[in-house]
């Protein structure tokens, strides 16, 4: 029995992602929650002839709550998309309340879940779920996750571009490591499954590069005002939640990209902070999964020197977002107290 949910379910990446969640037969529940519309998208899918039992509430008449209630797997899309020349962080400003009452619900109803955050910026979302957690003493970092999937989705379907041939890219796996935004994206191209022409010139090289770290602009221009990427981030979202879903019940050696504190796991961390040659709280890296979360954080391993200089790069910007969402709660608990 596996009882997903989904936090900003009416939503662009919410709705998709609800229909693949609710078209993986390990879910036998699905609740939705927003602030508007989930009735009838539940109505929608519960049509549907999969095993999952269909439920969707809105705010009042503790919504959240009922939502929540049981809940195995947390996946939260939840707050608003990026306009044209806005960066993630230009979100933070309403996303970060957002993120953080949602987190406060899943602390006090359903603290053993296993969360996985989407709302960006997630280099800063994350520790805020995070903080959220300690000030209610349920704080387990083996169970937290930011989803950046979507750049390793993209970093193969590129990387197949690239060798011509786009049936390769479901089996094209490139680890992504960092964070979830610009230069914080940082694809491990020497690590590809599948190498990249011997002879691709350096600047076809850094325009990959470049590509996969800014994907996300790409889709933003197209949409035009529109919003940001949703259906490509419900595919990445599914596919991470269903990877969670199988290890927790009991499937070995599942390994993904998750941005996940480096405190899951001592002995991955200080190999990764030897590394990096700084301690960084939060980090994107290979991550294997298991029946209590993250079982193992994988360190990065041999790396060329293009990628050295980009981790390097990526550094500073990562410190700043996991600050910027550590202040947020401290702040926010100075004229508060920690309750739903
Ligand atoms: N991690 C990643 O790779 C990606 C993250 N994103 C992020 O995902 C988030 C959602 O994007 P979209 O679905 O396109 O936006 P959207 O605006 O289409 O949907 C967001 C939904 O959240 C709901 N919502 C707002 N406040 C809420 C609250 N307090 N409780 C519950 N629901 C609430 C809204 O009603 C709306 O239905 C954005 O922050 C976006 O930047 C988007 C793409 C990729
Ligand atoms: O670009 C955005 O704002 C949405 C996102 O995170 C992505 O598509 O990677």
């Amino acid at each position: 029995m596996v009882k997903a949910v989904v936090l900003g379910a009416a939503g662009g990446i919410g709705q998709p992602l609800a229909l693949l969640l609710k078209a993986n037969p390990l879910v036998t529940e699905l609740g939705l929650f927003d602030i508007v519309n989930t009735p009838g998208v539940a109505a929608d899918l519960s049509h549907i002839s999969t095993p999952a039992k269909v439920e969707g509430y809105l705010p009042p008449d503790e919504g959240l709550k009922k939502t929540l209630a049981g809940a195995d797997v947390v996946v939260i899309p939840a707050g608003v998309p990026r306009k044209p020349g806005m960066t993630r962080d230009d979100l933070f400003k309403i996303n970060a309340g957002i993120v953080k009452d949602l987190a406060t619900g899943i602390a006090t109803t359903a603290p053993k879940a296993f969360v996985l955050v989407i709302s960006n910026p997630v280099n800063s979302t994350v520790p805020i779920v995070a903080e959220v957690f300690k000030k209610f003493g349920v704080y387990d970092p083996k169970r937290l996750f930011g989803v950046t999937t979507l750049d390793v989705v993209r970093a193969s379907t590129f990387v197949a571009e690239i060798l011509g041939d786009l049936s390769l890219s479901k089996d094209v796996v490139v680890p992504v490591v960092g964070g979830h935004s610009g230069v914080t994206i940082v694809p491990l191209l020497s690590q590809s499954s599948h190498p990249l022409p011997s002879g691709l010139a350096k600047e076809s090289y850094d325009t990959l590069v470049n590509r996969i770290q800014f994907g996300g602009d790409e889709v933003v221009k197209a949409k035009n005002g529109g919003g940001s990427a949703t259906l490509s981030m419900a595919y990445a979202g599914a596919e991470f939640a269903a990877k969670v879903i199988r290890a927790v019940k009991g499937e070995k050696g599942i390994i993904a990209p998750s941005y996940v504190s480096v405190e899951a796991d001592a002995s991955g961390s200080s190999a990764l902070t030897k590394e990096l040659g700084e301690e960084l709280a939060y980090f994107s890296s290979n991550v294997e999964l298991g029946t209590e979360g993250v079982a193992k954080i994988i360190p990065l391993g041999k790396i060329s020197e293009a990628e050295q200089a980009l981790i390097k790069a990526a550094i500073p910007e990562l410190q700043k977002n996991i600050t910027t969402g550590i202040n947020f709660v401290a702040e926010a608990y100075k004229t508060e107290e920690p309750r739903l």
